[in-house]
């Protein structure tokens, strides 16, 4: 792979070396001192996984352009990573590439039932079921649009779901996204760079050039030779990191809880509760998000004042929208609302299986391996641990 990306004009790649490292597995090795903020290696755009490099080629470009309707980023890009894989020639470079991947991954999604019961009650146990439908959902749609109508293009035993789930966690796990300018963004995939393991102790220091296209990576931090080279993949919470890289991190800080409000339109005055929803930036469906440092965020009051708003409230809420519902709206109002959390953050709580204290001793006696999949979805968890604490002061407080 190394020696295609040279040809191909990448810069930088003498000075590393793929290693392993104890407890992380494989990533990029410094084989020379890096200044902060210096440049490291350069992937030349000519040689990422993009989008457009699916549509422009000239096999399967025509074949993804007549899907309808179009494929999904993440999909275009799994199959063009198949579609390559799976030709006999003239795709030497990028399958030096897929050669050096991984060839299972540890997502969520391939969890035994009994690994997945033991994140059950949190948002991760609800996504990676859903999720797993969702793809084999997508896998038929893909059989119907793409791979019946080109079957010579798309041989069935390489192109099988098992196929598929492996080329979306590769996605999943390897992509890079970069905001362009007119609210665009761009997800690629960049050979060798993608071999970099994060960690939170660098600042983002993967950048796309928009007018050249190239991928660079600069020194997050001072390296001495032998170090291992680190990126930032972003502030990104247990759930979201098991789900999509097969990793979690123990005392995550971006540890998060996924609080979906939602009312029925049968519900009373819907109409104009879902109006004073939208002037305050919610909806009548909303899903928030609660962090170890907001637990309870002002915009699940807002939302709840709204949702119990009584006949009389709605009259004066109409008559001053403004910023509705941001602050008390009535005594008996706000007494109800905080009833209502009380009970149903409790019952979330209740939701997950199994207690808390019996994690935390079967994580302590290390009856899981590490990072391994029981150790994974027990720490996602112990998201809770956070939660229940800080949230129950806050709504005693109130
Ligand atoms: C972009 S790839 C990095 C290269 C990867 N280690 C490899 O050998 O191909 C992302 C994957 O690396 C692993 N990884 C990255 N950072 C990690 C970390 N801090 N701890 C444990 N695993 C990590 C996870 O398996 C993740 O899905």
């Amino acid at each position: 792979m190394e020696s295609w990306l040279k040809r191909s004009g990448a810069t930088g790649l003498d000075g590393l070396e793929l290693a392993d490292f104890l407890g992380i597995g494989r990533g990029i090795k410094a084989l020379r001192q890096f200044e902060e903020g210096e440049t490291i290696f350069t992937i030349p755009q000519s040689v990422l996984w993009t989008v457009d490099h699916a549509y422009a080629d000239p096999i399967l470009g025509p074949a993804l352009l007549s899907a309808r309707p179009p494929l999904s980023i993440d999909d275009t890009l799994a199959i063009y990573i198949l579609f390559v894989r799976s030709r006999r020639s003239g795709y030497d470079g990028r399958q030096s590439h897929i050669a050096a991947l991984p060839t299972s991954y540890t997502s969520s999604i391939f969890f035994a039932e009994n690994e997945l019961q033991l994140c059950a009650g949190s948002s991760l146990y609800a996504t990676t079921i859903h999720l797993i439908q969702q793809i084999e959902d997508d896998y038929q749609k893909l059989v119907t649009r793409l791979f019946e109508r080109h079957e010579n293009l798309f041989p069935r035993d390489e192109f099988t779901i098992d196929d598929y789930k492996w080329a979306l966690c590769t996605v999943w796990s390897r992509a890079m996204d970069f905001k362009l300018h007119d609210e665009k963004s761009i997800r690629l995939l960049g050979p060798f760079a993608d071999m970099l393991n994060h960690s939170s102790q660098v600042e983002q220091c993967h950048t796309y050039d928009p007018i050249s296209g190239n991928l660079s990576v600069l020194a997050g931090k001072p390296y001495e030779c032998g170090d291992q080279v680190f990126i930032n993949y972003g502030p990104v919470p247990n759930n979201r990191l098991s789900r999509l890289y097969g990793f979690v991190m123990p005392g995550n800080p971006n540890d998060c809880y996924d609080l979906v409000l939602s009312t029925q339109p049968e519900a009373p005055f819907f109409e104009q509760k879902r109006r004073l929803w939208v002037s305050a930036g919610l909806d009548s469906t909303c899903t928030i998000t609660l962090t170890l440092t907001e637990p309870l965020p002002s915009s699940v009051l807002q939302y709840l004042r709204i949702q119990r708003l009584n006949a009389s409230d709605i009259v004066s809420m109409t008559l001053h929208q403004g910023d509705a519902a941001s602050e008390k709206i009535s005594t008996a109002n706000e007494i109800e609302i905080l009833e209502f959390l009380v009970e149903s953050i409790s019952g979330l709580l209740d939701g997950f299986k199994p207690q808390l204290e019996d994690l935390e001793e079967l994580l302590a006696k290390g009856v899981y391996t590490p990072a391994g999949n029981a150790w994974m979805a027990a720490h996602v968890s112990m998201v809770r641990e956070g939660f229940a604490g800080n949230g129950r002061e806050r709504y005693c407080g109130q």
